[in-house]
């Protein structure tokens, strides 16, 4: 049956298809010349003479030849449908809905070796031929030297093999998919170890970690040794089965040649033809769990890809905010929970379009998670989250990203230099350096960069490791800032800060004339004061709003209750 995974897969082997024909025709060409290489030696041989071995070396030479042509095409194309598949799953992942945890998200090489599996089933399609023509070519010599024999024993084999394939496909289909199933889990972890191994080493856990994750590779040795236990039976079934057949064979044939309807020589030329066609059988029943391996691996990245392209779809459907300067934010009675906690319960807040808003509760009460809704990264169980009066869960990925921008917490910056990383906040390019710069000075991060030898086009390392942590973050908020978008998002700006920075970073920032409307998960004094307005959240609500004086003024309300329990830092 034809699945999505198939369509996926052909899709990308179609551009290769004027190739692959070519490939294929070598590849006739090249087995031609194998099959004649025995009479060709015999006729050189047996005539002599010079014209018979310039013929025979040009033979050789065109077999030869169409074995490059086909190597060169059969590898090339393979890697070009690696790249291709590579290049569309990872702009699918870049897209994917982030998921509350690493198994979920899956690892870089697990996504690589299914990408590898469906890359060389392109290589397969040389053994398809190859055994296709082994069994066409051993069937026609079998029916040729003897119609009776092969009368009895053809259906036998075939119906033999096709049992045997159908038996491999639906058994490799199952165990292929546990199979992936307990590598991904181990190479999800492996990855998240090694990207942090920093920590592994400064808490001493290099043995810990080596044996859990030795305990996760041993799951998949354990699905593998069962589907290898399976696939020994089934040899031994086949083995013993053909060499039943063999018997049989050799019985029938004997009595045909007692019978004087077949001489000893036909019959051992018989075997020679039915081992051929036995060897192209055996052979392409032991490539169905390869096969049935690489349709699963497609089956798993077109999934992938899926999610991906009924977000894009949705781009069309409603118009672009564009122009809009400041856009106003409703949080409607919103509901949320992760897997194992409801996080907001009746959580509503209204800004209007400009206004600036700091967000406080204590520690894990949902402030990250509030600005997480209006990203569009999270589906609410009930309840609305609104931008400019549109509803976040119908808008388009590139709709939101039009109209919000973000700082987040513990940030990390894509680019190879400190212009590059701040221009990737930016709607559209070119980006003047004009713009860059202004970006970094309203983040007051301007002077740490100018006093750099290297200014601007200093390096920021792998996720900005070469700048201290109140640096990367200053950056992250300028990359946001340059964005210009109506709705701006920051979590904890100014937590790597002293106070001095931070209340020049407040002012700023939240000082500007054109201001978008802005939301901020701040435990910093100095920000607080400077917004328009603070809401302080407590058990998934909100349960104080107004400005800093009212609400501080009060001594029995939550926000007065927060700062005296020193949740609230002057930076
Ligand atoms: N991806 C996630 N999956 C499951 N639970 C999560 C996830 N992210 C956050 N949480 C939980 O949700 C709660 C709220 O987290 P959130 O990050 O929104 O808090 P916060 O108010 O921003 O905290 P802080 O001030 O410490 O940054 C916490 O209890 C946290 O453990």
């Amino acid at each position: 049956m034809i699945t999505d995974a198939d369509v996926w897969l052909a899709r990308h082997l179609q551009p290769e298809v004027p190739r692959l024909c070519l490939g294929a025709g070598a590849l006739v060409l090249s087995s031609f010349v194998n099959f004649r290489t025995g009479a060709q030696l015999k006729t050189a041989i047996e005539e002599g003479g010079k014209s018979s071995a310039v013929r025979s070396l040009m033979l050789f030479g065109l077999g030869a030849a169409a074995g490059c042509v086909r190597t060169i095409i059969f590898d090339s194309a393979s890697e070009r449908l690696r790249a291709s598949m590579s290049v569309q799953v990872f702009a699918a992942k870049l897209l994917e809905e982030p998921s509350q945890s690493p198994e979920e998200r899956g690892s870089v090489a697990a996504m690589d070796s299914d990408v590898a599996l469906c890359a060389d089933f392109i290589l397969k399609i040389q053994n398809v031929a190859r055994f296709t023509s082994s069994i066409v070519g051993g069937t026609v010599a079998m029916f040729r030297a003897s119609w009776k024999l092969s009368a009895a024993v053809w259906p036998l084999l075939v119906l033999g093999a096709l049992h045997g394939a159908r038996a491999g496909a639906k058994r490799s289909m199952k165990s292929a998919q546990s199979l992936a199933q307990a590598r991904e889990d181990a190479l999800s972890f492996a990855e998240e170890r090694l990207q942090h191994s920093d920590l592994v080493r400064w808490f001493c856990r290099a043995e810990e970690e080596a044996k859990a994750f030795h305990v996760k590779c041993e799951k998949s040795v354990a699905v593998a040794t069962s589907s290898a236990r399976k696939r020994g039976v089934a040899h031994f079934v086949l083995d013993w089965a053909s060499k039943g057949v063999l018997l049989g064979l050799s019985s029938l044939g004997s009595q045909l040649v007692a019978r004087g309807e077949l001489t000893a020589g036909q019959l051992t030329s018989y075997f020679f033809h039915a081992t051929f066609l036995g060897l192209g059988l055996y052979g392409l029943v032991g490539l169905v769990p390869e096969i049935v391996a690489a349709r699963a691996a497609a089956m798993r990245l077109s999934n992938s890809t899926k999610a991906a392209k009924a977000k894009a779809n949705t781009a069309e459907t409603s118009t672009l905010l564009q122009g809009e300067r400041a856009l106003p934010i409703n949080f409607k009675n919103v509901h949320f929970r992760y897997s194992d906690q409801e996080v907001l319960q009746g959580f509503s807040l209204q800004l209007a379009a400009g206004e600036t808003c700091a967000l406080v509760g204590a520690s894990g009460c949902g402030k990250t998670t509030a600005l997480r809704l209006l990203l569009g990264d999270f589906h609410i169980s009930s309840g609305e989250v609104c931008i400019g009066g549109s509803n976040v869960g119908t808008l388009s990925l590139k709709e939101l990203r039009h109209m919000v921008s973000v700082a987040p917490q513990a940030a990390a910056l894509l680019g190879s230099s400190v212009t590059e990383a701040i221009k990737f906040g930016a709607k559209s390019n070119p980006v003047s350096a004009e713009s860059v710069e202004d970006a970094a000075k309203a983040a007051s991060a301007h002077s740490f960069v100018k006093s750099r030898p290297q200014g601007y086009d200093a390096p920021v390392g792998r996720g900005g490791e070469l700048l201290s942590g109140g640096e990367r973050q200053r950056v992250a908020l300028a990359r946001a800032l340059i964005r210009d978008a109506p709705v701006l998002l920051l979590d904890e700006p100014t937590s790597g800060l002293d106070a001095n920075t931070a209340a020049s970073l407040a002012e700023a920032v939240l000082g500007r004339t054109s201001r978008p409307t802005t939301l901020i998960a701040t435990h910093s004094l100095a920000l607080i004061r400077s917004c328009d307005t603070v809401a302080v959240v407590s058990k998934g609500q909100v349960v104080q709003r107004g400005r800093f004086a009212d609400l501080i003024s009060d001594a029995s309300g939550q926000l007065a209750q927060i700062a005296r329990s020193g949740e609230l830092q002057e930076a």
